[in-house]
């Protein structure tokens, strides 16, 4: 294990990288696969902590899979029936696998224990259960009510048409639902209740339902429709993009960094909504090049990087790269509209604002925003506390690209989502 990690003031040399798999597709994939009534192949699955969480999951239930000699794995899908009636599974803090793996079990029920790393236990998933339960749902929290560690029983059908969700606290909770009710094999309706953050994660889901052969309509995100009878049908390989929160490092790199960066394996014709974050790089000052399958930004010397003021709410993950970036900016910068950080690795608002603070930069924290001015001399050397919080330790590597060191706490946290990241961080610098 290492304790920290010290970063050199560094500048970046013009280089292309070839992403690891998008989180968000990797783990919908696995599940959508191990539902599916034939094997599929999947390319460039993530290798990570949270992909491991739900494939140690599906094992224990009874999915098989092989990993090809090409690294592609092979996963024999259970036609939406888990050979393993009883198991016990350990999610650590993957929110991808905890949410959907919940849904699809008490979908289907069984005897099955849930849990998590002790940060998972603090994260909510009581608006999924109540709308579980109105399916007939038989679910009882070990802990706190409305958290982790959770028991799921068997299933007795209510036959309610209606499913209602909140959606205001995570859009995973409906992600959870989308893939998990076409299980029941009835025609149903799920309501989405006030409002629905983290929109574009739901065209995730969507996306990867229409290619594992299940159609749902929506008004406007409103309503969603269930078809009667579906079953998931896996296409015979499919292939994970790259990922775009883990892009952003790099995007942020191209902007701060005095060189070029290209990304590999995410492009115009991504599926993900973080994408856009290329885009709120371009409205500060970045040259963006979209291709089919990269994304490269740069910077003129001559061109400042701009403050802004964001409603960050589409692009939560590569939001808190842009905390960061905004200590270039020369001004004060906001990104509104973020509550679900609260309730994410770890409080990220009150996690931001302290290590900015570190940085020298004057922090005004609010329920819902971050508002950031930055100092006319970043402080060099800090030690950033990154909170077992994967992003915490990725964003703040950008401050060595800012002029001065910075150690980073804790590196190895980024296991979650992007093993690799300092070697490739450190692969892309002189
Ligand atoms: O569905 C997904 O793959 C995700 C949805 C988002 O969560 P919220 O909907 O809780 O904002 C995001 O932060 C998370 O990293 C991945
Ligand atoms: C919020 C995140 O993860 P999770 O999927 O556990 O919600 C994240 O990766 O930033």
């Amino acid at each position: 294990m290492t304790e920290s990690l010290h970063l050199p003031a560094a500048r970046v040399r013009a280089a292309a990288l070839a992403l690891p798999g998008s989180k968000s597709i990797s783990n919908r994939t696995l599940l959508l696969a191990a539902l599916s009534e034939n094997s599929c192949e999947i390319r460039s699955l993530l290798k990570s902590d949270d992909t491991d969480r739900m494939l140690d999951a599906l094992h224990a239930l009874g999915i098989k899979t092989e990993t090809a000699a090409s690294g592609s794995l092979r996963v024999h899908g259970c036609g939406g029936r888990f050979p393993a009636q009883k198991a016990d599974l350990f999610l650590g803090n993957a929110g991808t696998a905890f949410r959907p793996l919940t849904a699809a079990l008490a979908l289907l029920g069984g005897d099955y224990r849930l849990h998590g790393v002790p940060r998972m236990h603090q994260r909510p998933i009581g608006d999924l259960t109540d709308a579980l339960r109105v399916a007939g749902a038989n679910i009882d929290f070990l802990g706190e009510n409305g958290f982790p560690p959770l028991h799921i029983g068997a299933f007795a059908d209510t036959g309610a048409d209606i499913i209602p969700v909140r959606g205001n606290v995570s859009s995973q909770f409906l992600t959870a639902l989308l893939m998990a009710l076409p299980l029941t094999r009835r025609a149903r309706t799920i309501e989405v209740q006030g409002e629905l953050i983290s929109r574009p994660y739901i065209d995730i889901t969507l996306n990867l339902l229409q290619q594992f052969g299940v159609m749902v309509a929506h008004d406007d995100y409103r309503r969603f429709r269930i078809p009667a009878d579906a079953r998931y049908t896996a296409p015979a390989v499919i292939n994970v993009e790259g990922d775009a929160s883990g892009a952003s490092y790099f995007l942020a790199a191209g902007l701060l960094g005095g060189a070029a960066v290209r990304v590999c394996g995410v492009g115009k014709q991504s599926i993900q909504g973080d994408t856009a974050f290329a885009r709120e790089l371009e409205k500060i000052g970045a040259n963006v090049v979209w291709g089919d399958d990269f994304i490269e930004v740069s910077r003129d010397a001559a061109q400042p990087v701009r403050p802004f003021d964001l409603d960050a709410n589409h692009i939560p993950d590569a939001a808190m790269t842009l905390a960061v970036v905004a200590l270039a900016t020369g001004g004060t910068c906001a990104i509104r509209n973020i509550a679900s950080w609260r309730v994410k690795e770890t409080d990220r608002i009150a996690a931001m604002a302290t290590e900015l603070r570190k940085l020298g930069a004057a922090v005004e924290e609010l329920p819902d925003a971050i508002i950031i001015t930055p100092p006319p001399r970043l402080n060099a050397g800090v030690a950033i506390d990154t909170y077992d919080d994967h992003r915490m330790a990725m964003c703040f590597s950008l401050v060595s690209l800012l002029g001065v060191p910075v150690v980073i706490n804790d590196p190895d946290c980024v296991a979650k989502t992007f093993p690799d990241y300092f070697e490739r961080f450190a692969a892309l610098t002189d």
